[in-house]
């Protein structure tokens, strides 16, 4: 892969292991969940999420999706609980979505996509900060939560009201006072396992853990998200979709359910 990765043909996740040879890995992400297989285990406790909307700074193009990042210099937007030890802080969230309604999710449920995903990214205190976390085995926690297409869901207007502000490459806006709870579906049941970031370098240092129940999202909003570019100001226009990674072999890995 000569240039920058991206979702293409010549730069897109088969071409990724050219220069990120972890992408042949053995707990690489995303995957595809077979419920059948995965076996509940009692001793995961309940996911705790705590997010002050104070924390929340800016939404930008990073030219391969849109991210919301958050202050991250106290505990004040954690995950606790759920399969972790320790304490994790939120340092941004952002989605991966296809050129349809039937695609876009990374990781997929006995075979099912959905139109989106969410990820809500958070690393572990036990580390000073993320660039230190980013490259250690239980360095993040990463919620997934898969969206579902519904009625319009009013709990994404502030993030599409300002996709405008960021719609080619290296556009940022400040995005003061996001609650991100407001995104996360009623049950907190999930899935768990170990796996890796799903867009190059790949480390594989995420535990992840995927929500079952989804939020919902309507035509006419995820339209809205196609409406981003991949490309900057001054490059030949290219829609940004389809920024998902197909599901990575599990590799003798085992999902783990928080509820029966
Ligand atoms: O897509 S998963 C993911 C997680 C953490 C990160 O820093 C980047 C990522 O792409
Ligand atoms: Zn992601």
């Amino acid at each position: 892969m000569a240039d920058h990765w991206g979702y293409d043909k010549h730069n897109g996740p088969d071409k990724w292991g050219e220069s990120y040879p972890i992408a042949n890995g053995s707990r690489q992400s995303p995957i595809d969940i077979k419920s059948s297989t995965t076996t509940y285990d009692e001793k995961l406790t309940p996911l705790k999420l705590k997010y002050d909307p104070s924390t929340s700074l800016d939404i930008q193009n990073n030219g391969h999706s849109f991210q919301v990042s958050f202050v991250d210099d106290q505990n004040s937007s954690t995950l606790t609980g759920g399969p972790v030890t320790g304490t994790f802080r939120l340092k941004q969230f952002h989605f991966h979505w296809g050129s349809a309604d039937d695609k876009g999710s990374e990781h997929t449920v006995n075979g099912k996509c959905y139109p989106a995903e969410l990820h809500l990214v958070h690393w572990n205190t036990k580390y000073p900060s993320f660039k230190d976390a980013v490259d250690k085995p239980d360095g993040l926690a990463v919620v997934g939560i898969f969206l579902k297409i519904g009625a319009d869901n009013p709990k994404l207007q502030k993030i599409l009201d300002a996709m405008d502000a960021i719609k080619s490459k290296g556009k940022q806006t400040p995005f003061p006072n996001f609650d991100p709870s407001v995104l996360l579906p009623s049950s907190l049941d999930y899935w768990t396992y170990l796996g890796s970031l799903t867009t190059p370098p790949l480390l594989e240092s995420v535990t992840w853990i995927v929500c079952k129940q989804s939020i919902s999202v309507s035509s006419a909003q995820m339209k809205r998200f196609r409406s981003l570019l991949f490309s900057g100001d001054g490059e030949k226009a290219c829609c940004m979709v389809n920024n998902y990674r197909p599901p990575q072999p599990l590799k003798g890995r085992v999902v783990r359910a928080s509820f029966k």
